[in-house]
């Protein structure tokens, strides 16, 4: 069973008279409702399984050695911070209400994805060479991506005469069918890769796209989840970005090891790659700078960052995600072409979904790249990171269609 009879139901191929001989198919112009059975949908899994925190505890000060210095959160000042900032937001979601984030953030996705769609499926009358000639334009325009595109309009061409689709929502059915069915094939393991021990998490992307806003989500999860999470910020380039993971630090009451302007990211990497090991964290998970404009400082950089991790421990980083920002589009998918030249790259962090309109990225990303994306802001509250479910993704996207 493919993703979408999973999803929505039975496929148009049981519910249409088989005609598999038929060249050229003639619309019926009466426009028969496709039917939809949307209950049939699997439960949503529920993805943060959260404690409510009931003390803050502030890691000792570590002592400061060479350039590196380790932060420690003030405890008066975070204790204060932490109440005052987490308790609204510390009650667990149900599987309800991430369904209902994941509709909600993709709706401006869905909405253009829809309304491109059923102005294309205005247009014609025949599904003949010019119908998919256009429908591969409208499938590009709506950031598909030209290959994924090509490759959907060669497979539908055969797919529609198979199924001998004949009304318009026929055709549209079929359409969405052959993509998330294509989708659902990916075989990407999407989930993160936690250790039984210490887990290394090494974040990359360019800036502003939300690495660092991400971190911070996920300090909060695992530390609303028992464990003992450390943060690293290893861009020491740029002040803000160090105060920044500072901050949200202090929000999740963790610790922060943090170098002095302009030192070596890699310094502090080894710093927290010894605190974590030695005490016993569970999580680390570690901010790096973004900068693209010079690929080899870049490589060297993660280079060497990823040797001294290796040092310490041979099997990390567990995971090396790559943040990329969803309203960003096609520039995403060129920012993770780059990236995953530079170095290896286990998964992908799209952030912004809620804003963007531009969500179907995810379908080439995963389908070109072979990189799963594994998980998803939808908004800018520290409990707005989910991890990537493939089937509220596919039925949120496609809302407006189905
Ligand atoms: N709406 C929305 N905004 C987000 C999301 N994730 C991050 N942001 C916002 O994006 C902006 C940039 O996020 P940062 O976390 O600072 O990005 P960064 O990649 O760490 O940037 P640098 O530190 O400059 O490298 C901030 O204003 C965040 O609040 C999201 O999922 N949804």
């Amino acid at each position: 069973m493919g993703l979408f009879d999973k999803i929505f139901g039975k496929k148009v191929a049981e519910q249409i008279e088989e005609n598999a001989s038929a060249d050229i198919f003639k619309f019926d112009l009466t426009e028969k409702e496709a039917t939809t059975d949307a209950e049939t949908a699997p439960e949503s899994k529920s993805v943060i399984v959260s404690e409510p925190i009931s003390e803050i505890e502030i890691e000792p000060k570590s002592v400061s050695e060479k350039e590196i210095e380790t932060i420690e959160v003030v405890a008066e000042t975070a204790d204060v911070k932490v109440e005052a900032e987490l308790k609204p937001e510390i009650e667990p979601e149900t599987p309800k209400q991430i369904e209902e984030k994941y509709e909600k953030s993709l709706k401006k996705t869905s909405k253009s994805f829809g309304a491109r769609f059923n102005e294309f499926l205005a247009n014609f009358r025949s599904v003949d060479e010019a119908f998919f000639e256009d429908l591969e334009d409208t499938l590009i325009m709506s950031d598909v991506g030209v290959d994924v595109a090509t490759q959907l309009t060669d497979d539908l061409r055969r797919e529609v005469k198979l199924q001998n689709a004949k009304s318009k929502d026929d055709v549209k059915r079929v359409i969405i069918e052959k993509m998330v069915d294509n989708f659902g094939e990916s075989g990407l393991n999407t989930r993160l890769n936690l250790q039984d021990g210490l887990t290394v998490m090494l974040f990359v992307g360019v800036n502003g796209v939300g690495k660092t806003t991400t971190i911070g989500k996920l300090a909060n999860r695992y530390k609303h989840e028992g464990k003992k999470v450390l943060l690293a910020a290893a861009d020491t380039f740029r002040a803000g970005a160090r105060d920044q993971l500072v901050e949200w630090a202090r929000r999740s009451g963790v610790d922060v090891v943090v170098g002095k302007e302009n030192s070596d990211p890699a310094s502090v990497v080894f710093d927290a790659v010894k605190r974590a090991n030695t005490e016993q964290f569970d999580v680390l998970l570690i901010d790096t700078a973004g900068r693209l404009q010079n690929k080899d400082n870049l490589m060297k950089e993660l280079e060497k960052m990823g040797k001294i991790i290796k040092r310490e421990l041979p099997d990390a980083p567990h995971e090396t995600l790559l943040a990329l920002d969803a309203t960003t589009g096609q520039n995403a998918i060129s920012q993770a072409k780059e990236f995953s030249n530079v170095t290896p790259l286990t998964g992908i962090v799209l952030t912004k979904l809620d804003g963007s309109a531009k969500g179907g990225i995810i379908l080439t990303i995963q389908q070109i790249l072979q990189i799963p994306v594994k998980l998803v802001g939808l908004g800018e509250g520290i409990q707005d990171l989910e991890d990537f479910d493939e089937a509220l993704f596919v039925k949120g996207i496609f809302q407006d269609l189905i």
